[in-house]
């Protein structure tokens, strides 16, 4: 091996990569360097306010913690997404959701490695759960996780979970219990003592002080570099000035547009479209970018007849059916996410296993030009009717709330033909580098997170995602990080 100045350079310091530097500096005889383009802080008290704050997304204009992206849900409709971008990535300036992958959701991963049984210890290791205890939870790890209930819940999230229970469906207390699968229920939050515990906070400011451990801050990485097929560092900008790190192994995770675009950059991907842009090959693996799927989600209007409380996580409470989860959201856009100037409250109703599938391509070699990502929503017949008929079961829900009295108004315009215009994204990007068993079936890494067709060179982020979780993904990226750390040290570097 080259000579290197550190042993692992870990790019990307959110919800997987600060568990990773977190991980693999244990070991004092192991440097870490930890790469991230946004901001840092050192210390709870030294974190901005707004990323403690369980009740906001700070993601609306002018927000700094976030990177903006132009998307095309569908032909010419086009919208605004962002990802986190200080300690803790997305997960610093997300909703605080934080329930598991189902048991179903592992059945498409290589199973030796990422079975539901083999993942559990891993969700457990992860949490300090309030609620629940047994051998399906944990108590003593970095995240703490509980539940709103009972007086603690809004009207509108209260009478909701009535509603859904009156309408015949299951009663679900723990959404985290490997036997949930369906029903209504309180929404798990990693939340504790009235913080978002991202896991910047959960994970990497108690090991700050580890001489094995460097962390930089405003430090964007430009592309890897190699020695034939081997990964032996990274150049970056770190604060306006270039930086070239050699590692003995690097560990992409900069989210999924990100990690994919970084690859891309470094020659990685669909031969093609690397030299439409001027990127010399250095591996094909046409997956890269390419079979990306998140959550669509359209929002039916409503107007609530009591103001909730104030400093609640923007849910409370969820509704999952088979493929769709109904989310009553706590409060308007306006103070969800601040700034916003969205003064509408909403029902949000989302495909969780929808069939579409976008991609990401870069539109030049310059690491300051955005991606293009292309959702292609709803593209597939399929999708549209299954959309059609969940927006179809959240009307006769919020029918339901009016009778009770808790909603006085479902916006008039909002018809069959429109519900379209409604459309949004969850903002739960992921599957741009595809865990899988062959680069020849579009995946990009192996079951242990290595990069086909090189050495030296992990990708551990939404990006590796094989297929659309069926709940939201924080808890379960925290999980992947939390296995991938382990099978990363397994290997010689
Ligand atoms: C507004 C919003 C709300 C969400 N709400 C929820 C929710 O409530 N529940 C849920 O389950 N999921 C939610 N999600 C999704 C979830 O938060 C993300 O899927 C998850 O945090 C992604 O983790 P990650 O490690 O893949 O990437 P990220 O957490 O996005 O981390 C990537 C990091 O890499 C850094 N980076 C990128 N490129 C470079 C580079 N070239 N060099 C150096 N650093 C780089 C970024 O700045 C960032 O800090 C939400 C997402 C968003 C954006």
């Amino acid at each position: 091996m080259l000579p290197h100045e550190v042993d692992v350079a870990i790019v990307g310091a959110g919800s997987a990569g600060c568990v990773l530097a977190a991980k693999l500096s244990a070991a004092e005889g192991r440097s870490v360097a930890l790469l991230e383009s946004g901001p840092g802080y050192s210390s709870v008290a030294g974190c901005p306010p707004e990323l403690l704050d369980p009740g906001r997304l700070p993601v609306g204009p002018g927000a700094p913690f976030v990177r903006r992206y132009r998307g095309e849900l569908r032909p010419s409709q086009v919208t605004e997404i962002v990802r986190g971008r200080a300690l803790g990535g997305s997960g610093a300036v997300n909703g605080c959701y934080f329930i598991r992958g189902t048991s179903a959701d592992f059945e498409g991963w290589p199973q030796e490695l990422w079975s539901f049984s083999q993942v559990l210890p891993y969700f457990r290791a992860l949490e300090n759960d309030q609620d629940f205890g047994g051998e399906f939870h944990g108590s003593s790890g970095p995240i703490p996780v509980r539940r709103d209930s009972g007086y603690r819940l809004t009207p509108l999230s209260s009478e909701f979970y009535t509603a859904c229970l009156d309408a015949g469906f299951v009663d679900e207390p723990d959404k985290n219990a490997p036997a949930a699968t369906a029903g209504v229920g309180p929404v798990p939050s990693n939340i504790g003592d009235g913080r978002r515990i991202s896991t910047a906070i959960g994970y990497l400011l108690p090991v700050l002080h580890r001489p094995n451990l460097a962390v930089n801050s405003n430090t964007t990485v430009t592309r890897v570099l190699f020695d034939a097929d081997r990964a032996i560092g990274i150049d970056a900008v770190a604060n306006g000035i270039a930086r070239r790190i050699l590692a003995g192994r690097i560990v992409l995770c900069a989210g999924a547009i990100e990690t994919a675009a970084l690859l891309m950059r470094s020659g990685i991907g669909d031969p093609e479209q690397l030299r439409s842009v001027g990127v010399p090959v250095v591996t094909a693996l046409p997956g890269v970018g390419a079979g990306f799927f998140d959550h669509p989600e359209v929002g039916i209007p409503y107007r609530p007849t009591r103001v909730g409380a104030v400093d609640v996580p923007a849910l409370q409470v969820v509704l999952n059916t088979d493929d769709v989860e109904f989310r009553p959201y706590t409060a308007p856009f306006a103070e969800l996410v601040p700034g916003s100037g969205d003064v509408v409250q909403r029902l949000g109703v989302v495909l969780m296993r929808p069939r579409s599938r976008g991609s990401v391509r870069l539109q030049d070699s310059d690491p300051r030009t955005d991606v293009s990502v292309d959702y292609r929503y709803l593209e597939g017949e399929s999708d549209r009717a299954a959309m059609h008929d969940a927006v179809l079961t959240g009307r006769r829900l919020l029918d339901d709330l009016i009778r009770r009295g808790v909603v006085d108004a479902v916006s008039p315009d909002y018809s069959d033909a429109r519900f379209l215009e409604h459309l949004g994204t969850s903002q739960h990007l992921g599957g741009t580098c595809r865990m899988g068993r062959s680069a020849a079936d579009g995946a990009v890494v192996d079951a242990r997170c290595q990069v086909f067709g090189v050495t030296g060179l992990s990708v551990v982020d939404a990006s590796i995602i094989p297929s659309p979780l069926r709940r939201g993904p924080h808890a379960t990226i925290v999980m992947m990080a939390e296995r991938a750390a382990e099978l990363i040290v397994q290997e010689q570097f």
